[in-house]
């Protein structure tokens, strides 16, 4: 019998991800303090990278002492613009303040991703995407941001690369699922090692 698989998460994007690479699961939301968690890790100069993956780990922990008999998995995604961290927009001007920041400059997509059982986290990983930002003129931010609509609040960098957010780059390095929000490849490399789904 399949081992009964959990995404502990709100995500829309890691939602369709997984059910994209036709995965049998159930999504619990993690109810963790995101923010408390990253200030204390930051308080400890944790580096992006490594907020992501505690965060990550969090949110599969968390969810796995609720459900022991399942396999969590976890994710977050940090947004790190040299030492600044940038969480979701909550506003549409938020949102263009974001871009306006990102315009011209090469940001990276810090993912984590863990996988729990039984209330242990067991396996986790990071995978992280360099995007570099094309200047954008205050014309073309506005058309973007009308085009975009309100679905990029739901996005830590104020863009869905898969929808018009594409516009806003000249070059990324890294894949584009660590981009969306959870890193397949590497993913289901871990859930393959773990026996959790067939190699
Ligand atoms: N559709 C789409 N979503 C993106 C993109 N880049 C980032 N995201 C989303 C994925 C995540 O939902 C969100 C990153 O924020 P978090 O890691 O805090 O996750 P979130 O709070 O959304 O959900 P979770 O904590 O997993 O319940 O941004 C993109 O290019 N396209």
């Amino acid at each position: 019998m399949a081992a009964k698989l959990i995404l502990a998460s709100k995500s829309a994007s890691r939602r369709a991800l997984m059910a994209g690479a036709g995965l049998a699961f159930e999504t619990v939301a993690a109810d963790i303090d995101e923010r408390a968690t990253e200030a204390r890790l930051s308080a400890c100069n944790a580096r992006p990278p490594e907020v992501a993956v505690e965060l990550a780990k969090a949110k599969a922990q968390a969810v796995s002492e609720q459900y022991p008999d399942a396999y969590v998995i976890g994710s977050d995604q940090v947004l790190s613009l040299g030492t600044e961290l940038f969480h979701k927009p909550l506003s549409m001007g938020e949102a263009g303040d974001h871009i306006r920041a990102m315009a011209g400059k090469t940001h990276h997509l810090n993912c984590g991703v863990a996988i729990a059982f039984r209330g242990e986290v067991i396996w986790s990983a990071i995978s992280i995407a360099a995007m570099t930002m094309r200047t954008i003129s205050p014309s073309f931010l506005q058309t973007y941001l009308d085009m975009a609509g309100p679905d990029i609040l739901q996005s830590v960098g104020a863009y869905q690369f898969e929808g018009p957010g594409v516009q806003l780059f000249e070059k990324i390095e890294g894949d584009y699922f660590t981009i969306l929000g959870l890193p397949m490849l590497t993913l289901l490399a871990g859930l393959r090692e773990l026996g959790v789904i067939d190699a």
